[in-house]
């Protein structure tokens, strides 16, 4: 029997497999198939998912394994913030760290453990690099600009401001009012600019970010290769880095900066060393489900109530009563 655990990110939810514990390992076909089929809800267990996060043995001898990001729609993603400190826990605990580097698409990244969240929340910090701005990292184009920072975009949206960074995924970013934040407009924008589109060739996260005050924001994300959900850990530390750069009078650097979400808050730290940024995201790494399943099913992307076997960790309801301490700062709901 092979392992599976369900885990989340404020929410943010994923399948995690450890490939390391199968007698042979998945395919890249068979991986993005096992995304399609486990994270949707009409053929996936327990709801389905945001997602797939893969740990693997790491190719680099400074990481202490690789994590790999299938979306719900089987594309594979650069990087997954909520998702690596779920990763991050899992490593921890199997090889007994505090602190070790994880191999990603494009960087060996620094994580942490970190004090629980709340009781009962464990706790992580995950390094968020690199970071990047010009129009090639995204990619985005035709819209006349090498970069996005608070630069009017009418192709967008007639009238507003937009942000765009790679952190090294790509995202776009806006500051709006509590209740654009909860209108259409960012659904709308979301599907056209991960549809086929003349700006983004390769899709794009887009965040739509509130300010509470100084170094306090609530962000809601639609995010490519999944649509809404409750959290997205790359665009909260993207779009609080864009909150500094933009809004220095209400946002720094070294200090920590609270971002609620639908799925509850996180911090994140933000560093300028070197001519580069990088940002310590915060947040629970909570574990919710252990799933014992056969390999062949998770080959066969056949993984159904059958042939499984569940048990929950009952750490979703110390979440639940974190998410209940916080304060009530917005009219978005968890979805
Ligand atoms: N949808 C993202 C990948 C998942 C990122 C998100 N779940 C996070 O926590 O950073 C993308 O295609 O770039």
């Amino acid at each position: 029997m092979a392992q599976l655990l369900k885990v989340h990110g404020s929410q943010n939810q994923f399948f995690l497999l450890d490939q390391t514990t199968l007698a042979r390992p998945l395919s890249d076909p068979e991986l993005r198939a096992l995304g399609l089929q486990l994270c949707d809800p009409a053929t996936g267990i327990l709801g389905g998912a945001d997602g797939l996060l893969v740990v693997n043995d790491s190719n680099n001898p400074a990481a202490s394994g690789q994590m790999r990001v299938i979306n719900a729609d089987g594309s594979e993603a650069s990087m997954c913030g909520n998702g690596l400190r779920t990763v991050a826990r899992y490593l921890a605990e199997k090889t007994n760290q505090t602190r070790f580097q994880v191999e990603t698409m494009k960087a060996d990244l620094t994580v942490a453990y970190h004090d629980d969240f709340f009781p009962g929340v464990p706790g992580y910090a995950v390094e968020i690099s690199p970071v990047r701005f010009n129009k090639e990292a995204l990619p985005f184009d035709q819209v006349g600009h090498e970069r996005l920072l608070d630069t009017l975009v009418p192709e967008f949206v007639p009238g507003w401001r937009f942000s765009a960074l790679a952190v090294p995924n790509p995202h776009l970013i806006a500051f709006v009012s509590d209740e654009e934040l909860a209108g259409p407009v960012l659904g709308e924008l979301g599907q056209r600019l991960n549809g086929e589109n003349p700006y983004f060739a390769d899709g794009v996260n887009v965040n739509f970010a509130h300010i509470l005050g100084p170094n306090e924001l609530f962000v809601r994300t639609y995010e490519r290769g999944v649509g809404f959900t409750n959290a997205c850990g790359t665009g909260m530390s993207a779009t609080t880095l864009a909150f500094a750069l933009t809004h220095p009078d209400q946002a720094g650097f070294e200090t920590p900066i609270t971002v609620y979400n639908p799925g509850g808050m996180v911090k994140t730290i933000l560093h300028h060393h070197d001519a580069r940024y990088t940002i310590d995201l915060i947040g629970n790494a909570t574990f919710t489900h252990q799933i014992e399943v056969h390999e062949a099913a998770l080959h066969d992307a056949q993984v159904t109530d059958a042939d499984v076997t569940v048990t929950e960790t009952g750490e979703q309801a110390a979440y639940l009563d974190f998410v209940a301490s916080l304060p009530q700062v917005s009219t978005v709901k968890s979805k």
